[in-house]
């Protein structure tokens, strides 16, 4: 029961740190801090401060997110309450990470300024949250954030294994959720040098974290993973791919 409580506590601090980082990320007006508004520094402290909390989010998420390293820290964290652990790990950093953040709002890469074009550009940032939403409820939205483990746990049954699943967008794309991080990062109004430092450093983070992520699935569900990576395109659909055949899980 405790365990299921701390990871209520935890999903709840997420999604408040979620819905900040939405309007952190969109330079949303009224918010005390956001990707150019906050902190002033001059413009070396500002690189190397961004660089570094960009590579502390980087780091601490794709060691955290890896079977050998879930395996090696179980011994000190029950299973169950592992998820919901990772899951408050990175809020915690991200947290770090917006508090911190030293904008750097000059120069300006561009700025649309035609209202319709900025209501499209937002509009499309927003599909891009849409997109990251759905596919972590295609997925398993409960397991995904720990909430299922101790659940599970609780009502004394056995922690729910990993399964592969392909629905929907999974069967367009391979990674829906980081194509919506892509999007929500990248289309924007007002694209200033230290936006697109966050967004390009959550770019390679992403890129470099597939590979690893992709390992990991391969380690786990071997031939049908591969023949899935064959078929679906990563972040893109793959134009004229063949028809999943009748094994393909769902
Ligand atoms: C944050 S989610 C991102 C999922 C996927 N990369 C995406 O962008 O939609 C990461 C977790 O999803 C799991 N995962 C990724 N693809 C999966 C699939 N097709 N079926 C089941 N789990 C998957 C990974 O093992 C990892 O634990």
């Amino acid at each position: 029961m405790l365990a299921t409580l701390y990871a209520v506590a935890v999903y709840l601090f997420f999604l408040a740190t979620m819905a900040f980082a939405v309007g952190f990320i969109a330079n949303l007006p009224g918010l005390p801090v956001t990707l150019d508004r906050g902190l002033v520094a001059p413009l070396a402290e500002a690189l190397v401060v961004d660089v570094g909390l960009l590579l502390l989010f980087a780091v601490q998420h794709s060691v955290m997110a890896r079977r050998g390293f879930k395996h090696w820290w179980t011994r000190l964290v029950p299973p169950r309450a592992e998820r919901a652990t990772f899951v408050l790990a990175s809020t915690a950093v991200f947290v770090l990470l917006m508090a911190q953040w030293r904008p750097i709002a000059e120069p300006v890469l561009w700025s649309v300024q035609q209202p319709v074009a900025r209501g499209v550009l937002l509009a499309m940032s927003g599909a891009g949250w849409v997109l990251v939403v759905v596919g972590s409820w295609l997925i398993d939205h409960f397991e995904m954030f720990g909430l299922r483990q101790p659940w599970a746990a609780w009502r004394g049954h056995d922690l729910p294994s990993a399964r592969f699943r392909t629905p929907l967008l999974y069967r367009q794309v391979r990674h829906p959720i980081y194509l919506g991080f892509l999007i929500a990062f990248w289309v924007t109004p007002d694209l200033t040098v230290g936006h697109a430092l966050f967004a390009a450093g959550n770019t390679a983070y992403i890129l470099v974290g597939v590979a690893f992520e992709e390992r990991d699935l391969i380690a786990q569900f071997g031939e049908r993973y591969r023949a899935y990576r064959e078929r679906v395109g990563m972040l893109w659909p793959r134009l004229g791919a063949r028809r999943p055949d009748k094994s393909t899980p769902t």
